[in-house]
């Protein structure tokens, strides 16, 4: 579904992506995770098509992304930037509406899908003509899921989601996003700063530093095989890597809080 081949970004003469090769398989979420700085938002960037690769190729449904096929592959991806990214002058409302109404929805398909995602996402509906700067930030931020999730799109791209939420409606999101990619089939690539919360998520999980991959595979060999000391070095700085240990070996059945 998506995939990066030998893809590399630098930014003014930095490089912020050094030859990366990975495939996010379709109807799985794949979680990217490292240290701040390591190149996990420049991922989701490419993917976007809202920058260029410098060198290699990011492929979207068999065929790379480039100017002629772009706005067609954007239009299948729900992109959700950290800190939400919701246009200031805009209600709550027009920002989750706009790509719809761009696309001739009517007035009852925007409403219906509206209200659907409002519940999801546990905004009570007398938020939905705030503008940005009238909520706080969890509020914010589930405004904006909602933005990315409107158009119902195959593939997801989350940058820290959940980040701002208070742990109550993050453990109960979790499980409710968790629950839809699977039963919709959505093929998801999404950055968390919390391990906990890619291994809940992860059917892949890829740690990235200083524009590399370091190790990529599924939670357990990433916990109990690390193919560096960095790997364990990055998990035992979690808040609480016994927790997320023993949660991996007892098979991810619940969220790991
Ligand atoms: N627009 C930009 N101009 C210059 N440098 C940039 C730009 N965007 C990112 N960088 C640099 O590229 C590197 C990777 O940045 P990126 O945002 O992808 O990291 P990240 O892993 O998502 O970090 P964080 O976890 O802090 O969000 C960093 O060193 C960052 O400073």
């Amino acid at each position: 579904m998506l995939s990066y081949i030998g893809v590399s970004k630098g930014y003014g003469g930095q490089l912020a992506l050094d030859g990366i090769d990975l495939d996010c398989a379709e109807a799985a979420t794949t979680v990217l995770i490292g240290p701040s700085g390591c190149g996990k938002s420049t991922l989701l960037r490419l993917a976007a098509g809202l920058i260029r690769a410098d060198a290699g190729e990011v492929w979207f449904e068999g065929a790379p992304l480039g100017a002629e096929n772009l706005r067609a592959a954007r239009l299948r991806m729900g992109y959700m930037i950290q800190e939400g990214g919701l246009f200031p002058h805009l209600s709550v409302r027009a920002n989750v509406e706009l790509m719809a109404r761009e696309l001739g929805w009517p007035t009852s398909k925007r409403r219906e899908r509206l209200a659907e995602l409002a519940e999801l996402v546990q905004l009570p509906a007398t938020l939905l003509d705030r503008f940005p700067l009238e909520l706080s930030g969890g509020q914010r931020q589930r405004a904006a899921l909602m933005r990315a999730l409107m158009l119902d799109p195959d593939l997801i791209l989350l940058d820290e989601p959940l980040g701002a939420l208070d742990p109550m409606i993050r453990v109960e999101l979790q499980r409710e996003l968790a629950a839809i990619f699977q039963r919709l089939h959505k093929t998801v690539l999404m950055v968390t700063h919390d391990l906990a919360e890619a291994v809940f998520f992860g059917d892949q999980l890829v740690l990235l530093r200083a524009g590399r991959i370091v190790q990529q595979g599924s939670a357990q060999a990433l916990l109990q095989s690390p193919a560096e000391p960095f790997v364990a070095e990055f998990v035992n700085a979690q808040r609480e890597p016994q927790r997320v240990l023993m949660e991996v070996s007892q098979g991810l059945s619940a969220p790991v809080f």
